[in-house]
């Protein structure tokens, strides 16, 4: 289902993602500024590589409101995008206004615990982005320290391909890699820090870094649901497949015979039921008010 983006006045659409929105603002002139970008989180949710029909409602205010929490958490480590959160209240809460940076073309990502790509990579070659690992893991083991795990900005519609971290040093360089690196790890070190205390196991992230000069600048969201595999820590057991902290509902239902869906048919997935969405949405919450210690208002 292609849904028309949201008309925002005062705001030029520039693109839409899975479950994300990219708008301009306009200058005095009319035509859209090159400085700012709004970044708009719908309430859309993916699933088995589809986007699924039916919204959860507050999903984009709750993984807006997270990401924001993290971005302040992890300012020590480095600088972030930004730039406001007044933005026009049809998008209210789920929207944040941000600067425009130069965007390095590699999707950061570092995996804490062994799963997905990774695990077969591990199965097939005793290692993961060419960095060996110990013999013996299994679904869900934890790395003995959080690794770096790139993988290239597929174009829309097309998967991100790993790429070994000498690909990233041919594509950024080398002093630049090295930076990026080390900064994906440590903001996954950092999430673990805090969420694992609060039932929240952080398996791995995706993160993405912009230019500003020669500062590397925290962009795009991070350490959200959507960026990364979020397990619960009480029902942690190596071995198997994890169950996951806000999927695990809807992945239920959708491989279950109620929803009459053949996940291997190609198919779009149905609608869900509500007491799906609304358990999903009680996720979404319940990881938000774990991670900040606050209550959400929608
Ligand atoms: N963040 C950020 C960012 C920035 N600060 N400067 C320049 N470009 C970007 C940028 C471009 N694409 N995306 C991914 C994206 C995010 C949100 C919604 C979408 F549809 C797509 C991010």
């Amino acid at each position: 289902m292609s849904e028309v983006p949201l008309q925002l006045p005062g705001y030029a659409h520039v693109y839409s993602g899975k479950v994300r929105d990219l708008y301009a603002p306009l200058g005095a002139d009319g035509a859209p500024r090159a400085d700012q970008l709004l970044l708009v989180a719908s309430d859309r949710m993916s699933a088995y590589d589809f986007v699924l029909d039916t919204p959860i409602p507050d999903k984009g205010v709750v993984l807006t409101q997270m990401s924001l929490w993290w971005f302040d958490r992890l300012a020590d480590l480095v600088p972030h995008h930004v730039v406001s959160t007044d933005v026009p209240a049809a998008v209210a809460g789920r929207a944040v206004l941000v600067e425009r940076l130069e965007m390095l073309p590699v999707e950061c990502v570092a995996r804490a615990y062994l799963t997905g790509g990774g695990l077969n990579e591990y199965r097939s070659t005793g290692a993961v982005s060419g960095i060996a690992l110990p013999e013996g893991l299994v679904d869900g083991s934890r790395l003995p320290e959080p690794i770096f795990t790139p993988s290239t900005k597929a174009p829309v519609g097309e998967h991100d391909e790993p790429i070994p971290y000498a690909g990233v040093v041919a594509e950024i360089g080398e002093d630049l890699a090295a930076r990026v690196r080390d900064l994906t790890v440590r903001i996954l070190q950092r999430g673990n820090e805090i969420a694992t205390d609060r039932g929240i196991i952080l398996a791995d992230t995706k993160v993405e870094f912009g230019m500003r000069g020669d500062d590397v600048v925290l962009a795009d969201e991070v350490l959200t649901p959507d960026s990364s595999r979020f397990w619960p820590a009480d029902q942690w057991e190596p071995g198997h497949p994890q169950p996951s902290y806000d999927k695990q509902f809807v992945r239920d239902w959708l491989t279950s015979p109620a929803s009459g869906w053949d996940k291997a048919s190609g198919e779009a997935p149905p609608a869900l039921p509500d007491d799906v969405v609304e358990q999903t949405r009680a996720k979404y919450v319940e990881a938000y008010e774990r991670l900040t210690g606050q209550t959400f208002r929608a």
